[in-house]
């Protein structure tokens, strides 16, 4: 059984922690290092784990290293973890957003095999979607072991070329946000016609999970879908004309670039630091 160590024990980390146990990793593999009491307090009280408040010894004998800070914390604790992982030469592998390998390497040892990987919060149950992107010195069995961690919370896809990571970043890394945007413009335009708030959310939310299992389950083109429901000249068509008219592709692609750009800010910022 791989030995893990998470460094960061907040929403991410706890996702994983979680997909990792139901999927038969054993809680006494696992260790995980957080500043925060309360939430070293809820780590071992929900997941049975040990947590450390001391970087250094969470990590001391763990064969891959899950780095699930914050990307603006990443320059603390590679002082901290340097020399140890220099010397046990773990998987090392990054969740956050922007932070590319070269730096990785550069803060964290240039011989270090590493896995930059981006999932999103559907993780918490089992409906992640990752993108993992590896260096060259992580071998076939990292790569599984780093694969088997993130299908423990949903779905994964290798990304050979980093420079698409921040574009996972923006697609399904943030994307759940922009869904729950979606619900939340629905349910206030339901309200301002006068229905209900709570009739509207249920009916915007259901509507929300029945797109999404027939994307998933039915194997077929969302233009596909689509059209099914739209009757001509019925009433789905007028609110897509409308959409049209808005630019709709338009306004999601100038979001999507703005997300790809942040990454790109985060990690030039860490460059500076
Ligand atoms: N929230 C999201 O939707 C996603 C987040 N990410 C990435 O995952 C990473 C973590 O994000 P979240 O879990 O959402 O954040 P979070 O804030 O819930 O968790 C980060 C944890 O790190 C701890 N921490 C702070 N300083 C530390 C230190 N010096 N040593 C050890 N732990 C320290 C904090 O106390 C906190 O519990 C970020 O880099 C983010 O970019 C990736 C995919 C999706
Ligand atoms: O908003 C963020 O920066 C993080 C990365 C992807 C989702 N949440």
């Amino acid at each position: 059984m791989t030995r893990i160590a998470f460094i960061g024990g907040g929403n991410m980390a706890r996702s994983l922690i979680g997909g990792l146990l139901k999927t038969g990793a054993a809680a006494a593999n696992l260790r995980v290092a957080e500043p925060q009491a309360q939430a070293r307090e809820s780590l071992g009280r929900d997941f049975g784990v040990a947590t450390f408040v001391d970087n250094q010894l969470a990590v001391a004998d763990a064969e891959v290293l899950v780095l699930a800070v914050k990307p603006q914390i990443m320059p603390a604790i590679h002082a901290q973890l340097r020399d140890t992982l220099q010397r046990n030469r773990p998987l090392l592998i990054s969740i956050a957003a922007g932070v590319r390998i070269d730096q990785l390497e550069r803060w964290f040892g240039s011989l270090l095999p590493i896995v930059r990987c981006m999932p999103n919060t559907p993780a918490l149950i089992g409906a992640g979607a990752t993108g993992l992107c590896a260096n060259l010195r992580v071998t076939p069995q990292q790569r599984e072991q780093a694969q088997h961690i993130l299908d423990a919370v949903g779905i994964t896809r290798w990304i050979d070329d980093e420079a698409l990571m921040d574009t996972v970043t923006a697609l399904s890394g943030s994307g759940p946000a922009y869904f729950f945007a979606i619900v939340e413009a629905l349910e206030d335009a339901a309200v301002a016609q006068g229905m209900p708030r709570e009739t509207a959310r249920i009916l915007a939310t259901q509507t929300c999970l029945g797109a999404g299992r027939m994307l998933v389950e039915s194997n077929e083109a969302p233009s596909v879908l689509r059209q099914r429901v739209t009757s001509p000249n019925g009433t789905t068509q007028a609110a897509l004309e409308s959409f049209s008219a808005d630019q709709l592709p338009r306004i999601v692609a100038r979001a999507v670039a703005a997300a790809t750009r942040r990454g790109e800010e985060l990690a030039a910022a860490l460059d500076k630091s």
